[in-house]
């Protein structure tokens, strides 16, 4: 069990470490993560978030800890109804007996829609965008968050501490034994942060942005993030909100990913020679196995790539299930603007291409070529012309790139 951690003067890290989550609703989760609760001392003792339910017992301990009983919770805030972070909430209720639970107007639906007739008799008190909270020395004001990324999702930002506790927006499933962002690795932090932001936070880009100019414009001072998953942001605010910044608008670089799918090799080798033009033209690379790498992985080298090339041999008159289940998961998750095109070995009818091509133009990529296909095993010439393919793609890249400048 972890330690609690103050925070800040009487606002406590009281949630848990699951160092041995590995999926996470489909999404790798190698480092592990956490799941944040914080306790806010005051005249009115509020509890931000618990946690998922197997993990209720270190909540209760922490509690203890800090509090001698955990009765001593006067109310519960429900940022995020999602299971991870209000599953405990029945046994956690019926142990505290808080006066009020707090959540937004579509967190309330939530709760009765994941709980039941339990949650109709919990002492549900619904806040929405502007509301304040007094808990004594501190206030808390709310902001709804919806769809990032969840409908019922809000924030809750302590004026009197400049803290942002910010549910799952600028999260990382990342367990360490450091619970500040300058007691980890920055460069894994970030990774991580990317990585949570292609495959949780993307489809909700829109919401982000408008989250950010709406903070600027209510002058929100903010000294610390509080997420709901993985470190505290107190060190590094400036690096993440302009990484939020950034990934929310889109901005790609020249950097193109090329996944393929393979039996027995073909595909893997014009996806070679498609990297081989790719990198000719000074375009970075990522070459990634449809077959080994993980889907969430995947997504989060496209993240900040302006090119998606996709290969599959063809199979039963479709693309491999790999690759199905690639796209299927990078075209739910909503990239915009990619440089795309599609390739494959088959034998006899081909339909590989066809199918990716239709997944593509589904994202509203941008398709430089209409696939290229190769029956059976590619020659030398035909590997040739997979290279100037890759070097086509790295034209219109570095153009589209410039013209967005
Ligand atoms: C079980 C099986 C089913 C196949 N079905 C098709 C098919 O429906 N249409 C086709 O054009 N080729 C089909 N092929 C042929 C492959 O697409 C071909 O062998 C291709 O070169 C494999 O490329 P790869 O080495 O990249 O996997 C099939 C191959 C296998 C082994």
């Amino acid at each position: 069990m972890a330690n609690v951690v103050e925070v800040k003067k009487d606002i406590y890290w009281v949630g848990a470490i699951d160092w041995n989550i590995r999926d996470f609703h489909g999404y790798s989760t190698k480092r592990g993560s956490t799941y944040n609760a914080y306790l806010v001392v005051d005249e009115k003792i509020t509890l931000f978030d618990v946690v998922k339910r197997p993990f209720v017992s270190d909540l209760v301990h922490h509690l203890i800890k800090v509090l001698g009983d955990p009765q001593k919770v006067d109310y519960i805030v429900v940022n995020h109804v999602e299971m991870d972070h209000s599953g405990g909430l029945p046994e956690l209720i019926e142990r505290i007996r808080p006066e009020k639970v707090f959540c937004s107007p579509m967190g309330y639906r939530g709760l009765i829609e994941h709980f039941h007739d339990k949650a109709k008799d919990w002492p549900l008190v619904e806040v929405k965008t502007g509301d304040r909270l007094s808990l004594g020395r501190r206030t808390v004001q709310f902001l709804e968050t919806r769809m990032i990324h969840w409908p019922d999702s809000m924030v809750s930002y302590l004026p009197e501490d400049k803290i942002l506790i910010s549910q799952d927006a600028f999260g990382q499933h990342y367990a360490t034994s450091g619970r500040f962002d300058d007691e980890v690795d920055f460069s894994k932090l970030m990774q991580e942060s990317a990585k949570y932001y292609a495959n949780i936070v993307l489809p909700f880009s829109p919401q982000v942005q408008k989250l950010l100019q709406t903070v600027e414009e209510m002058g929100l001072e903010i000294e610390m993030i509080l997420p709901d998953h993985g470190v505290i942001w107190r060190s590094r605010l400036k690096d993440i909100l302009e990484a939020y910044r950034r990934w929310s608008s889109y901005e790609a670089r020249a950097l193109a990913v090329v996944c393929y799918a393979t039996m027995w090799q073909s595909t893997e080798k014009m996806a070679l020679a498609i990297a081989d033009g790719l990198m000719a033209e000074g375009v970075e690379v990522k070459v990634m196995n449809a077959g080994i790498d993980h889907r969430s992985d995947i997504m989060t080298q496209l993240l900040e790539a302006k090119g998606l090339v996709v290969g599959s041999s063809t199979l039963n008159n479709n693309m491999l299930p790999q690759m199905a289940d690639i796209l299927t998961y990078i075209k739910g998750l909503r990239p915009r603007q990619k440089i795309a095109a599609a390739f494959g070995s088959y034998g006899w009818s081909g339909e590989a291409v066809k199918h990716m091509n239709k997944y593509l133009e589904d994202m509203k990529a941008k398709l430089v070529h209409q696939g290229l296909r190769v029956k059976f095993v590619p020659t030398h010439e035909q590997l040739k012309e997979c290279r100037e393919l890759g070097i086509q793609i790295a034209k219109a890249i570095k153009e589209d790139l410039a013209n967005a400048q």
